[in-house]
This record gives structure tokens, C-alpha cells and sequence, in this order.
């Protein structure tokens, strides 16, 4: 035993009492049932759609309302239901439409729900977990009204007098706010985000700060996610890649406006070399209008970004041997004269190819300009606190997979040979992989932020691996064939040709080994984003006999019309998983008067024979260890 741990743990409960107590405490918690993890994968931006599954707790707060209010109908469930997702809103909404006094009786009806709720959902926790979720300004009046079993008459004209006063202070809505907050916080106990919260849509700022806000949360980075964060790693070919992407979606406020980036220097260099050319039309979401000049900005931008990717790319690739990346030295692939590139042994004609700026004898190159350009914009990234702010905490809750509760999340894939063997990647002398390549990559990462004025470290330029690599577990495909969708007709040659780890996941042997490889039971799960499921072709987000469960159903919107969903969410309470399908998110307003869910499709992964309780979680292993800790503190007390 560990003298010097011991007088520590002595110091925090300084008498037998205490000691016994705290045991019988966490034995107790063991005992409850597991509380609910929700996981959300691909929310690209699009803050609204996530935030509305996130205040439904994918379609857990319902159901709790059917339990608790068995009698009633499916307008009134849905009328409570839309007060706890959004209180604020409802509130305002009730307040037009009813009379003051009509609008207090309401309110005071709605209290009583929101009670009897909280007490429902509250059930499954320990007393003292409810009231560390009760919202500190209101805790003391909230326990005394949520200690009562029903609004007894004995007690009526306290309860009466406590609400009264509430109306007259002008804090019966207020307290209302909190009591929903608090029981969406005690329906679902924890939130994954299987990654990608950036690009595509507008507002992937506002999710992470969503996301700050959360009491318990945690992320697998993206390929996406990866990107943004290289630019405050000091990498200016994926800054590149983000300003590309941001202008191709027409989401240059996120830049500008949020995260204060200067890119003047760029619009007019821009402006100066390149024309509009149909490739490069920005993508805009349906039924956003754009004037006409801001969408030939946004292409210009988009090419000038795209060729000076390129470039850095290129360089890169010559600085990486070991990436293995030789065959999208696209640059290099180049007739000049011809304006054909030779790919895979086959000549292609090039159409719109623009490079004026293009050295042809070393077109990896950037011109005296471009140099000081990048530089810049690196510079305005790297000075963005809001960006820094929001890297930090992915750094801080991400990593580049998760194993918990007996499951395994990764954004993507584990790279696998063709036959099913893990693939390795062969790195400062070493081959990695499977969990090995991992958790390299992930250590990696990390490193990368320690010297951000470095661009062209090891740990840096692996950040761009993490993007276009084949042995990448954010991307897994053998390219990314960017180059060839801008400027080469010939669809054949856009084709991204997947690891055979897309192929093999069908099958409920790979997930086993795959989970055997990380340490876990052969029964848990196997949770992937990444790769759309077309639903509307077929396709079936549960795979390998519900071994693996991939979650990217679309929630952004350009790939609606080819997944056709909104997006899939898993959820796994005390009784199992169960994957629901979202319909497009139209807006707040339209869910609150219309009191609408948009969940069309639940399904169930899996059932568990036993209610799971805490005890066969995470959280109940590492209790159970301080547990021992404690009775073995408690039966030599005198000793230390
Ligand atoms: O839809 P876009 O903007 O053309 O982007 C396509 C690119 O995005 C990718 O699909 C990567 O993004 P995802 O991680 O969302 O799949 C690449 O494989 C592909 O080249
Ligand atoms: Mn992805």
C-alpha cells in the first residue's frame, strides 16, 4: 500500500464515519441504473440542427414525458415536450397568444409538469447528483417544491404562497427556464461527437461553444476538425484547404466576422490573377440568395486558395517521402504546353487550368507575393484568440478515438489490409498499427502545438496526412482527388477509392477483432461517422449485425439531398441503443409553434437482456476501485 496515498485519502475523509458513509455512498451509485450517452457525428457547421437534437435528447426527453404522463395525449406530450427543449421561446410564444391571467394559470399548470418531470427523470440519480443539477439561484426553493410527493392540501397555501411570490418578483418564468434546463441535463447524462463540426455549413463556432457549455462531453476529431486545428498548429497548407472550403460553401463570416480574420490581402491578390471559371462556382445552400459579384469573389478566392494548396502540397510530398504521397504530386503531373495531366498511366485533358502565378519548371514554388501572403493570413489564424479558444478545448476533450463503456469511436475507419489485417504506416523508423497507429497519431497531434511558429516538423505536416492519407483514420481512401473534381471532366478519375475497411466492416468478425485489438469485449460496439449512409438507396447505418453502427446520416445540408435524411443520432440508456433518423431542421420558430420534433425513425441497435447498471460502466469500474481503495482505508484507519 501507498503510505503517502492513503494520507492523502485520510485527509479528505478524516474520520471512520466519514469514510463508512462514502462507501455506502458509491456502493449506492453502483446500483443505479446506467445513466443515457448520446452520440452525434458530421454536424458540419450547422449549428441549429444539432442544438434542436441536443434539447431533445434525440427523442429521450418524450419518451421520459410518456412514462411520466401516461394518460395523456400526444398534443399535450408534444405541448410539454417543446417547454423543455426550448423554455425561453415557449414562454414568449404563450405569453402573445393568451391573456395575463390565462398566461399565469398556464404557467403555474406547467410548473407542476416540470416538477413532477424532473422528480421522474431524477429517479435513476442519487439525490445529490439531482441537486448539483438544479440551477444555484433557484436550488433552495426548487428542493423544498421537488420534496413533495404530490401538491398535498395540507401543504397547498405554502406551495400557493412560494408561487405567488414568484409572480410578483417576475421569477415564476425564470425558474421555469432553469427546471427544463435542468431536466434535459437529467435525461441525457453525456454527449460523443464522433467528429466533424467544422466545414460545409455556417456556424461551427457557435457548436463548440454549445459544446463549452456542457457538463459532460466528448470528441473524436475529424478529418474536418483536424484541418482548422493545423492552422493554429502553423500549418499553411491546411490554412489553405480552410479558406478553400469556406469559400467554396460561401461561409466567409466565420472567418471574417467571428474569428476576426483579416483576408483583404487575399481578396486582392484574388482579384488580381484570377477570373470566374465554372468549376469554382461556390456551393450555397438552397433559398440563401448571394448577389452576383460576391459569388465571382467567392470563386476567384476558391481558385487562388486551390493553387496555392497545390503548391504547398507538393512541397510537402517532396519533404515526406515516408507519406508515401508521391502519386498526388498533381503538379508535377502536368504538360504545360499539352494542358493534359498524366495520371495512372492515362492522359487527360485539363479544362479551366489557371496558374498564372505557376513556375512551370518548379510549379511547387510560391512567388515573392504568395510568400508574403501566406505568411500573413498564418499569422491573422494564429492571432485569432476565438479559434485559438476553440482548438484548445478540442485538444482538450478530443483525441483521435475513444473506448468507453465498451465501445469504440472513431471518426472514420482503422486501416485494414484487403484480407483484414491491420494495416501499418511506417513512421521514424517504425511501423504502427491499429491502437498503436492511433494513439502515435494522437501523441503526434499534440506535439504539433508545441512549436506553432514550425510548419514543416514532422508533427505538423502529419496533421495534413491526417487529412489526404490512406492510412489515416479520419479519411481512410487511397486520395483525395480535389484536383481532379476542379479541372478533369472524366468522372472516373474523382472516384476516391475507400480502405478495404469500408468493406470488411460488414462483417461482425473485423468489428470483434477491431475491438479485441483495442482491449474491449467482443460485444461492445463500434461507432463511425464519416461516410454518408444513403439511406434513400438503401443503405443500412447498422452494420456487421449491429456490431458496428455508423452514425453520418447528413445533418449538412449540401449532402441531404444524397443521404435523404437529416442526420442519424445513437443513444445508449441502462436498456440498450437505439439510432434515430432526423428529418431536415427548418427553424426554432416552426418547432415551437408547431410544437414539432422532426425524429421520423427510431430503431433499436440493441436490446440488453439485463438493465445495465452503473457497475458495468466506466465511470462504475473506476468507482468500484476507490471503492477497495476505501475499504482498505477504512479497515487499517488507525494505522496512517
Ligand atoms: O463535397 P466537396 O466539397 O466536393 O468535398 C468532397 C471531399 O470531401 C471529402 O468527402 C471529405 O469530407 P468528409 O470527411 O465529409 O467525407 C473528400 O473525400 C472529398 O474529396
Ligand atoms: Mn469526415
Amino acid at each position: 500500500m501507498d503510505e503517502k496515498y492513503y494520507q492523502l485519502l485520510k485527509k479528505q475523509f478524516d474520520s471512520k464515519a466519514a469514510v463508512l458513509t462514502e462507501i455506502i455512498n458509491l456502493n449506492a451509485i453502483c446500483e443505479l441504473p446506467k445513466a443515457t450517452e448520446h452520440f452525434v457525428s458530421d454536424l458540419h457547421g450547422e449549428y441549429a440542427a444539432f442544438n434542436h437534437v441536443l434539447r431533445n435528447g434525440s427523442g429521450s426527453i418524450k419518451e421520459k414525458l410518456k412514462e411520466c404522463f401516461k394518460a395523456y395525449r400526444v398534443d399535450q406530450i408534444s405541448d410539454l415536450a417543446t417547454l423543455i427543449y426550448y423554455p425561453e421561446e415557449k414562454l414568449k410564444y404563450q405569453a402573445e397568444k393568451m391573456r395575463p391571467d390565462v398566461f399565469d394559470t398556464w404557467r403555474q399548470n406547467k410548473l407542476i409538469e416540470l416538477l413532477k418531470t424532473t422528480k421522474f427523470v431524477g429517479e435513476k440519480y442519487t439525490r445529490s447528483k439531482v441537486r448539483k443539477a438544479l440551477p444555484q439561484q433557484f436550488r433552495y426553493i426548487l428542493e423544498e417544491l421537488l420534496a413533495e410527493e404530490e401538491f398535498s392540501t395540507d401543504k397547498k397555501d405554502y406551495f400557493e404562497s412560494i408561487i405567488k411570490k414568484l409572480l410578483d418578483l417576475k421569477q415564476l418564468s425564470p425558474l421555469m427556464i432553469a427546471l427544463a434546463d435542468t431536466i434535459r441535463r437529467l435525461t441525457v447524462d453525456h454527449l460523443h461527437v464522433v467528429g466533424d463540426i467544422y466545414d460545409r455549413g455556417p456556424y461551427p463556432d457557435q457548436i463548440i461553444e454549445r459544446l463549452m457549455g456542457l457538463h459532460s462531453v466528448d470528441i473524436q476529431w475529424g478529418n474536418h476538425d483536424i484541418v482548422w486545428m493545423a492552422t493554429i498548429a502553423g500549418s499553411p497548407l491546411a490554412m489553405m484547404n480552410v479558406l478553400r472550403v469556406s469559400e467554396r460553401y460561401g461561409n466567409l463570416d466565420i472567418l471574417e466576422e467571428r474569428y476576426g480574420i483579416n483576408l483583404r490581402p487575399l481578396i486582392d491578390y484574388a482579384k488580381t490573377y484570377y477570373q470566374p471559371t465554372k468549376a469554382f462556382q461556390p456551393i450555397i445552400t438552397e433559398g440563401i440568395s448571394m448577389r452576383e459579384e460576391e459569388k465571382q469573389l467567392l470563386n476567384q478566392l476558391q481558385q487562388a486558395t486551390a493553387i496555392l494548396q497545390f503548391k504547398l502540397e507538393s512541397q510537402l510530398i517532396h519533404r515526406r517521402p515516408e507519406f508515401l504521397l508521391d502519386h498526388r504530386d498533381v503538379l508535377n503531373f502536368i504538360d504545360f504546353d499539352q494542358k493534359t495531366i498524366r495520371l495512372k498511366d492515362k492522359t487527360y485533358p485539363l479544362v479551366d487550368f489557371n496558374a498564372p502565378t505557376l513556375d512551370f519548371e518548379h510549379p511547387e514554388v510560391l512567388t515573392q507575393e504568395e510568400k508574403i501572403l501566406t505568411q500573413r493570413l498564418l499569422t491573422h489564424f494564429q492571432s485569432s484568440e476565438k479559434l485559438k479558444k476553440h482548438v484548445d478545448f478540442l485538444l482538450e476533450k478530443g483525441g483521435m478515438y475513444l473506448c468507453y463503456n465498451g465501445n469504440l469511436l472513431i471518426h472514420g475507419c482503422l486501416p485494414l489490409h484487403d484480407n483484414g489485417d491491420l494495416r501499418s504506416f511506417r513512421l521514424e523508423k517504425k511501423a504502427y498499427a491499429g491502437r498503436e497507429l492511433l494513439d502515435y497519431f494522437d501523441q503526434k497531434v499534440r506535439e504539433s502545438f508545441i512549436n506553432p511558429e514550425t510548419s514543416d516538423d514532422l508533427a505538423t505536416d502529419l496533421l495534413w496526412y491526417l487529412w489526404v492519407g490512406e492510412c489515416s483514420s479520419l479519411f481512410g481512401k487511397e486520395a483525395m482527388t480535389t484536383f481532379e473534381r476542379y479541372y478533369i471532366e472524366d468522372k472516373t478519375t474523382h472516384h476516391e477509392k475507400k480502405n478495404a475497411y469500408y468493406q470488411l466492416r460488414e462483417d461482425p468478425k473485423t468489428i470483434e477483432n477491431i475491438l479485441e485489438n483495442f482491449g474491449l469485449q467482443k460485444d461492445g460496439h463500434l461507432i463511425n461517422g464519416h461516410t454518408p449512409i444513403k439511406e434513400k438507396n438503401g443503405e443500412n447505418p447498422i452494420k456487421a449485425q449491429g456490431r458496428l453502427i455508423v452514425i453520418d446520416g447528413g445533418f449538412s445540408k449540401p449532402y441531404q439531398k444524397e443521404t435523404g435524411i437529416a442526420g442519424y443520432t445513437l443513444l445508449y440508456n441502462s436498456f440498450g441503443m437505439q439510432l434515430s433518423a432526423h428529418q431536415p431542421f427548418s427553424s426554432v420558430l416552426e418547432a415551437v409553434n408547431e410544437s414539432r420534433d422532426m425524429i421520423s425513425v427510431k430503431r433499436l441497435v440493441d436490446q440488453v437482456t439485463e438493465r445495465k447498471r452503473v457497475r458495468d460502466t466506466h465511470v462504475g469500474q473506476q468507482l468500484l476501485k476507490d471503492i477497495e481503495d476505501l475499504e482498505a482505508l477504512y479497515a487499517h484507519f488507525d494505522r496512517y
